[in-house]
């Protein structure tokens, strides 16, 4: 079997919007436009196909991430779910990478707004050509040319109108197409109402025409000789003009704007055209680069089906039907169902088994993929987001990830024994999906602990918990995962003794317990020599070392970062067992700690505060007072860029007051830098809190 369209008929590419902007609504009317999804499900319904998940639809998010295939003017076009939260920034720059063009839908009414902001200047740092569709022409108050002069003033873009629209509010009923220089009407506003093109009317003839001047004088920018042509009184053709405008969005010359009404069906054709006019595809965005496996030297893949191949995994995703899914995106050559490649991120065989195109209301099972593909599979047994999955022979790591340190947490107490079968299933299969999602149990109180980003990000954990899989349980508040560790060396000597009739106990150590390197974590040794301490009890030894590490003497927060060695110790032939040696190296672990001046560490996040100018001052002086430490101030675009860096402590509730005092203009993103030592004033009031 060969493929079906060849690699340069492929667009993949994601819509990106503010909440509510209609994205959800395009794209359900590309779906059925494109002929595959017949049965549209209205937004307010919640019966949209995109939406997933019903926290989705509650919170009004787009949380996960999913790709439809479907299929327009013999193109083969691949839509990527991009969510657009800040605490989801993991999601929403892997999906970033994986697609090579964008629409960004605007509300007609409300243009760029926060959210528009961050996906736009998102967008910006990964280079992602995008167009711009403003919807919601039929809204109230809705201005197309606000939103145009919006692009410009609030996110510094180069908007450029394909389209103006004709009529606006109640009477908007359709477009002028500036390349063609032609109306396009649609009959009515069902669902799969007819248009027709028809000529100009005569009261939008000027402003046609001043539009249209505009876009031909920023297209003829992108061709020596069409510019000369122009120069010369020469307009370029419309085939011309649409080759001018593609160059211009592989280039990030200008963002192309059109418009229409998603909701009463009026546009998104042409839209649709615009994705193949315009958005690049695979060969456009040209070879992918990567590290071989074997040398470790820098290397590329092409997008043509004879390169090894590659993919790479994006999302995972838990389906009712199937089970696991793996999204991955195929970069270079191809794959058949059943066949063995390498997961070189791991270094694990694995079997390609279930392959599916994933389309809005249905899955197809396929037995070849080929480069540019967006494949769903069924079945890997240890892929996790990010990871390169290729041919053994020419192995490829197409990207090193790290993800961020989880520093915030939270414990969850199932309520009955069936809840807590249920809570350890659906954990695993969350921390598989989201690699910056992790789970660990106090070894303490026994207690279910859930690592995670941010405040939102262990909220929506909690909520699939409950809502997903119907645990019922218990949530701690969240707490940041303080460390400690210790600032200089201990000698302690340290001997058990117990004497209550029968056999007694009995067991003495003598331990160096010292600083690590940073980023080491705790390391043991044993160098008792001359059998002072047998080794049957080494075990007792360090169960006894580890029940302190997870839980110091300060705060009961993990110690890391220590060195503790045995050098000497004694036993009693009938009184000594494993069980004595671990209670004398638990006490004996403690008094060092103490003595060696142990200190709490806290998570320090790098923050990237990105507002307008106006409220530089407002953010600078609410940071400082958070304890942060301005690292420095930038422009992108027409928006300062402030770095800073600020512990987590103080990070609590941040996204509500940056919002209201930037009228919900500025945003951020953090993440995790590194952990440092609590300044004193403070430990003791962590202390006081935790101990
Ligand atoms: N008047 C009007 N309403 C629209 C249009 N497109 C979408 N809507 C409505 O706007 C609301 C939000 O639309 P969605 O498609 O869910 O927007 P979204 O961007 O996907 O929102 P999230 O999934 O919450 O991010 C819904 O009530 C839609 O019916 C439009 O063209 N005109």
């Amino acid at each position: 079997m060969a493929r079906s369209h060849p690699i340069d008929h492929y667009r993949n590419f994601g819509i990106m919007a503010h909440i509510d902007a209609g994205k959800t609504t395009t794209t359900e009317r590309i779906l059925y436009y494109t002929g595959k999804s017949h049965k549209i499900g209205e937004v307010h319904d919640g019966a949209a196909t995109m939406d997933w998940m019903t926290q989705e639809q509650e919170r009004g998010i787009t949380i996960t991430s999913a790709a439809t295939t479907c299929f327009w003017r013999d193109n083969r076009l691949n839509i990527i779910d991009t969510p657009g939260h800040v605490d989801f920034t993991i999601e929403v720059e892997r999906s970033l990478r994986v697609l090579d063009g964008a629409v960004c839908v605007l509300d007609g009414n409300q243009g760029v707004e926060p959210q528009t902001e961050t996906v736009w200047r998102q967008a910006d740092k990964y280079d992602v050509p995008r167009i711009v569709f403003v919807n919601k022409m039929d809204k109230i108050g809705a201005d197309f040319y606000r939103c145009v002069q919006d692009i410009i003033d609030r996110v510094a873009g180069k908007p450029v109108c394909l389209q103006i629209p004709i009529g606006s509010e109640s009477d908007f009923v359709g477009v002028i197409d500036l390349i063609k220089m032609k109306a396009i009407v649609w009959n009515g506003e069902a669902l799969g109402a007819s248009f027709e093109e028809k000529d100009i009317p005569a009261d939008l003839a000027d402003k046609a025409a001043e539009y249209r001047s505009k876009l031909v004088e920023a297209a003829v920018e992108m061709d020596d000789a069409a510019m000369e042509a122009y120069l010369d009184g020469t307009e370029p053709n419309a085939e011309t003009l649409r080759k001018l405008v593609r160059t211009a969005v592989q280039r990030r010359a200008f963002h192309p704007v059109l418009c229409g009404s998603a909701f009463k069906n009026k546009g998104v054709q042409p839209l649709l055209d615009a994705v193949v006019d315009f958005l690049p595809s695979p060969v456009d965005r040209g070879a992918v680069e990567g590290i071989d496996f074997k040398t470790e030297e820098p290397t590329t893949r092409n997008p043509t089906d004879e390169d090894p191949f590659s993919m790479l995994a994006f999302k995972i995703m838990d389906d009712p039907f199937v089970g696991t899914i793996t999204f991955c995106r195929i970069y270079s050559g191809k794959v058949e169902a059943g066949q063995g490649v390498i997961n070189s991120t791991r270094d694990k065989k694995e079997r390609v088994g279930r392959m599916l195109l994933m389309h809005a209301n249905n899955r197809e099972d396929i037995k070849e993929a080929y480069a540019g593909d967006i494949v769903a599979l069924a079945g890997l047994k240890d892929v996790r987001t990010g990871d390169t999955l290729c041919d053994p022979t020419h192995a490829v790591i197409l990207e090193r990830m790290e993800f961020p340190e989880p520093v915030i947490t939270i414990a969850i107490e199932p309520k009955s024994k069936a809840d807590q079968e249920k809570l350890g299933l659906a954990l695993s299969k969350l921390a598989n999906e989201d690699p910056s999602f992790r789970v660990s149990t106090d070894q303490e109180s026994g207690q279910t602990i859930l690592k995670g980003m941010g405040e939102l990000h262990l909220d929506i954990k909690v909520d699939i918990l409950k809502r997903t899989y119907k645990v019922d349980a218990n949530i701690g508040a969240p707490q940041v995962a303080y460390r400690e560790t210790l600032t200089k060396k201990a000698e302690i000597d340290y001997t058990h003794k117990k004497q209550t009739g029968g056999t007694g106990q009995f067991a003495r150590v003598k331990l160096v317990i010292e600083p690590n390197e940073t980023g080491k974590g705790f390391e043991f040794e044993s160098k008792v020599v001359g059998g002072s301490v047998p080794k049957e009890y080494i075990p007792g030894v360090e169960k006894g070392l580890n029940s302190v590490i997870g839980s110091g003497v300060l705060a009961g927060f993990p110690v890391v970062d220590v060195k503790v060695t045995l050098i000497d110790g004694a036993f009693h032939e009938v009184d000594s067992s494993a069980l004595a040696f671990e209670i004398a190296s638990r006490a004996a672990l403690r008094e060092g700690l103490q003595k060696g001046g142990s200190v709490l560490l806290e998570p320090i996040m790098k923050v990237e505060v990105v507002t307008p100018e106006d409220y530089t001052g407002s953010v600078i002086g609410d940071l400082n007072s958070r304890r942060g430490q301005i690292q420095g101030q930038d422009m992108r675009g027409n928006a300062v860029v402030i770095n800073a860096m600020v512990p987590l402590a103080n990070m609590f509730g941040y996204v509500n007051q940056l919002r209201s005092f930037s009228q919900g203009r500025a945003n951020y993103t953090m993440q995790f830098d590194h952990y440092e030592q609590v300044p004193s004033a403070v430990a003791a009031e962590v202390q006081a809190k935790y101990a």
